[in-house]
């Protein structure tokens, strides 16, 4: 895939390594080039109220021919009012979630030298290490990561793939085929959403790329409010299935609407999924690709993985013709996936700037 095999990232800070240090008072102090200088990123809509604002959806209710169509138009709306929603029911067995989510969590645990066998390699951001550095004095995020091409297998580089835990190859394959077929499946609830053919939307994904980013963000107790664990971002791929483990609760996502930022409490064995950039613009903007970003706790770690599904590199990427014809034009310009990934890149990360780009008036 384009994105992670010609973008690498300056190396910095092993951000566990840093943590340690600042969290155990040996030096306590974050270093400047963690510490945010936007004091608005702070401005959160939490609190109770918030806690489930991003809507949630029941696979079962879109599977049973009683409820579908009303669950397609809830999930119709998620999509396009938040970009952001709640999965529940989503038949991925439980224990292929809790073996992931143990496998992840135990290559983290293991001492530095040994998950450095993973490391990022120049030009390249699969492997451990941190991504989307790409100055010397650019602000930092509080986390490591591990990404991994997934899908399909011949794209895998097993250099990158932890040989510890002994099961984490096995947990990953499993686990990821499980979600591929769940994402496919979404897209075509979405489609009969909006109206579309499911074939033509899950077309566009179905047998593509898919690639897994696992977020490690450590505690910071000096400056938790002060350090991003992941800055604010859309998705460039289509769609996003994420999990998250953390303990005692700790929740750290957080999505923009209108202007604000809600914090996301994620329910427990649900998945957050999140529309990302290529499927906003397949679906002619009738579902958003909006900007997320991860806060840091002061005691706690939290781990996150996200699968992203990517749509087909080898043609133009543009709005579905069926879309075009229901929103009366095109709203955004036909454009080469691979250049749209060079746009990202290039935009560092600023809002929205390389899919207003593509926009028409129409
Ligand atoms: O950790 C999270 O909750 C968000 C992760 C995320 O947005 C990403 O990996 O793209
Ligand atoms: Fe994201």
């Amino acid at each position: 895939m384009a994105e992670a095999r010609t973008i690498g990232s300056l190396p910095v800070a092993n951000v566990q390594e840093l943590a340690e240090a600042c969290n155990n008072g040996v030096d306590g102090k974050v270093p400047e080039r963690y510490l945010s200088k936007d004091p608005s990123a702070k401005e959160v809509v939490a609190g109770d109220d918030s806690a489930r604002a991003i809507p949630v959806i029941d696979l079962r209710r879109l599977l049973d021919a009683r409820s579908s169509e009303e669950e397609c138009a809830k999930l119709a709306s998620a999509c396009h009012d938040w970009g952001f929603f709640q999965l529940i029911n989503h038949g991925v067995p439980d224990e292929v979630i809790r073996n992931l989510m143990s496998d992840v969590a135990g290559f983290f645990e293991q001492p530095l030298e040994a998950k450095k066998e993973c490391s990022q390699q120049a030009d390249s951001l699969e492997g451990y290490g941190q991504a989307f550095v790409v100055s010397d004095d650019q602000k930092l995020d509080w986390a490591d990561m591990l990404y991994l091409q997934v899908h399909p297998s011949e794209s895998r580089d097993m250099r990158f793939w932890p040989t510890r835990p002994d099961s984490f190859r096995h947990s990953v394959d499993v686990y990821s085929s499980e979600a591929r077929q769940l994402a496919y499946r979404l897209l075509e609830f979405m489609a009969k959403g909006v109206g579309a053919d499911p074939a033509s939307l899950r077309g566009v994904f179905e047998g593509q790329a898919q690639g897994m980013r696992v977020n490690y963000y450590p505690p910071c107790r000096p400056a938790a409010d002060r350090v991003v664990g992941l800055s604010p971002h859309t998705d460039p791929n289509g769609l996003t299935l994420l999990l998250q483990m953390s303990h005692g609760d700790v929740q750290g996502l957080q999505v923009k609407k209108d202007g604000r930022w809600f914090a996301v409490r994620a329910l427990d064995g649900a998945f957050v999924v999140n529309v990302a950039d290529a499927l906003e613009i397949v679906s002619n903007g009738l579902f958003r690709s909006v900007e997320h970003r991860a806060v840091i706790h002061p005691t706690r770690e939290r781990i996150s993985v996200a699968l992203f599904h990517y749509p087909y590199q080898d043609r133009m990427l543009c709005p579905l013709p069926e879309l075009v014809k229901k929103g009366g034009g095109a709203r955004y310009g036909p454009t080469s996936y691979r250049d749209f990934l060079t746009q990202y890149f290039t935009a560092q990360l600023d809002g929205r700037k390389h899919l207003e780009r593509l926009k028409l008036d129409c």
